[in-house]
């Protein structure tokens, strides 16, 4: 499991440490990660001679930076120091200047001569975005071919949303230290933070996180596994509700999904009835309504249905029920939040945006308050698809589920997946594999998560650098979930 804190839970693990630690040892480890790390980047043997640029604001950022210089200026490079704003840490500035670092005459030329940059400007302590002076700095660093490299996040980035207001260092990597800051996770803030490193200063921090992400092993202990003994009913069933006379694929592609999630059989109810058997028999199909349609451990409901029949009755299963597309349009929050099972939604940021009322912009530059939002607000967990997809449970009410704690848990962010996947009815897949899931019986943030991690990992499986269609990721499931299942625990 990667974890990520926000900053007032790492300031107050950094105070804790301070106390117990002599004046500057936490810098001093934090320098000590970052120069190593800077030299593993210029590699073996470049460090000296190698030009180096640091970018110094004010605060202790640039403190780090500054004495990671002071470790790279000992090793032979040649270290220059650009000072942004009225002051910088004066004991990290005395130090280099020691070590044989000198304050740049010239801060564009040493700039485009730089083998290397180190973005020391602001850390955590940063708000409100790059100042319009740095602006400048931080293209010249960007456009002159160095190695860019981030000090804790990149200068700009919103460490504890992902939010990114105005320009931001785009940097090449991210050393980050003591613990993720859920910005360096969280798009549009991970994608400015490149390869993110992480350097262990002795932070002790709190059992539960702000954010998570899962990893192989974390989501092998999540599968259902077949016991000798299940018959089919046993290992769930999952009742599919999608499709229409004008998209009968979503429904074909859900059922694709539900096929490979582990539930022992699909039932599929809806108008595609002949398409989706024509691909899959193994489909049991119903032409009347969903409350008649038999026993069903799982509802999945909104691919493709056009005016969404049958909601109201889905809703009232007392099961859990997922429901994405067509289905959030009418989706009424007092009628899910009353719900005694849970509801899992699995939005994109359109119809987020809708449910929110807001723009689609807005969510997708704060995803993290969008899906923290929409949970509490229909008290279901909630799948928010995207570049970055992440997974919210509500805080404890009727339709919780029982599997998050109280505040809900950490938002899960997940970690697989390729832009590739951006196409059309890839969301039907998911949708299907997470409803299969659930009626697997895992818990639901359980269900989006693995499903989320299973679907972009047969994504990536099935692009393999080139476009890939729906059915393609559906077909990888299995292969997905094979890479997974084999995992011992600790890979
Ligand atoms: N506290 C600790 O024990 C440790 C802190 N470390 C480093 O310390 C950093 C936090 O240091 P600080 O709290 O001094 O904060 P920062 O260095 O992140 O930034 C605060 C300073 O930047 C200025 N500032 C704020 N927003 C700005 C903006 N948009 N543009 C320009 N300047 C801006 C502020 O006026 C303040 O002087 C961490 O990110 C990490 O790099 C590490 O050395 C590890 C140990
Ligand atoms: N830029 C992106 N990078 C990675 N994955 C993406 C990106 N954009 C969309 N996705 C993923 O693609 C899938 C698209 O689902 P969705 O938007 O519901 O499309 P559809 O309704 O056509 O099935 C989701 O799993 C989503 O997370
Ligand atoms: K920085």
């Amino acid at each position: 499991m990667r974890t990520a804190y926000r900053i007032e839970t790492v300031r107050a693990a950094e105070a804790a440490l301070m106390a117990k630690l002599p004046p500057g040892a936490l810098m001093d480890r934090a320098a000590a990660g970052l120069a190593a790390a800077c030299a593993g980047l210029l590699g073996r043997g470049r460090v000296s001679g190698a030009r180096i640029v640091v970018l110094a604001g004010s605060g202790d950022n640039g403190g780090d930076a500054l004495y990671a210089g002071v470790r790279l200026a000992r090793r032979g490079a040649g270290v220059t120091v650009v000072r942004l704003g009225s002051r910088v840490h004066e004991a990290g500035l005395a130090a280099l200047l020691r070590a044989g670092g000198r304050v740049a005459d010239d801060p564009y030329a040493a700039l485009a001569r730089a083998d290397l940059v180190l973005d020391g400007i602001t850390g955590i302590g940063g708000h409100g975005g790059l100042r319009p002076e740095a602006v400048p700095l931080v293209r010249a660093a960007r456009e002159s071919g160095a190695v860019l490299v981030a000090v804790d996040l990149p200068s700009g980035v919103a460490a504890d949303t992902g939010e990114v207001a105005g320009e931001a260092v785009r940097a090449d990597a991210t050393v980050t230290f003591g613990a993720y800051k859920p910005g360096l996770l969280v798009d549009p803030a991970r994608e400015y933070a490149g390869a993110v490193r992480l350097v262990g200063i002795g932070l002790e921090l709190p059992g539960e996180p702000d954010l998570e992400a899962l990893q192989h092993a974390d989501v092998a202990g999540l599968l259902p596994a077949p016991a000798a003994e299940s018959d089919k009913y046993g290992r769930g069933v999952v009742g599919v509700v999608a499709g229409s006379k004008r998209y009968p694929g979503a429904a074909v592609l859900a059922v694709a999904g539900a096929l490979r999630g582990g539930a022992g059989a699909v039932r599929y109810v809806g108008p595609a009835r002949d398409e989706v058997l024509a691909r899959f028999p193994e489909t049991l199909v119903h032409e009347g309504p969903p409350g008649e349609a038999g026993r069903v451990q799982a509802w999945v409901i909104g691919p493709g249905l056009g005016d969404t029949p049958g909601l109201d009755e889905v809703l009232a299963a007392e099961v859990p029920v997922l429901v994405d597309a067509d289905g959030l349009g009418l989706l009424d929050p007092e009628a899910v939040r009353s719900r005694p099972a849970p509801t899992v939604l699995t939005p994109h940021a359109g119809e987020a945006a809708q449910l929110l009322g807001t723009s689609r912009e807005r969510v997708e530059a704060g995803r993290l308050a969008a899906v923290r939002e929409l949970a509490a607000r229909f008290g279901a967990t909630v799948l928010l698809k995207g570049s970055t997809t992440l997974v919210a449970a509500p805080p404890p009410g009727p339709g919780a589920g029982g599997d998050g704690p109280a505040s809900g848990g950490a938002v899960r962010v997940n970690p697989t997946g390729t832009p590739w996947l951006a196409t059309a009815g890839s969301g039907d897949v998911l949708s299907g594999l997470t409803g299969s899931l659930l009626a697997a019986g895992l818990a639901p943030r359980d269900a989006a998560s693995a499903g989320a991690y299973l679907h972009g990992l047969a994504a990536r499986r099935a692009a393999r650098g080139a476009p890939v269609a729906a059915l393609d990721v559906a077909d990888a499931l299995p292969a997905a979930w094979r890479d997974v299942a084999g995992t011992e625990p600790g890979d």
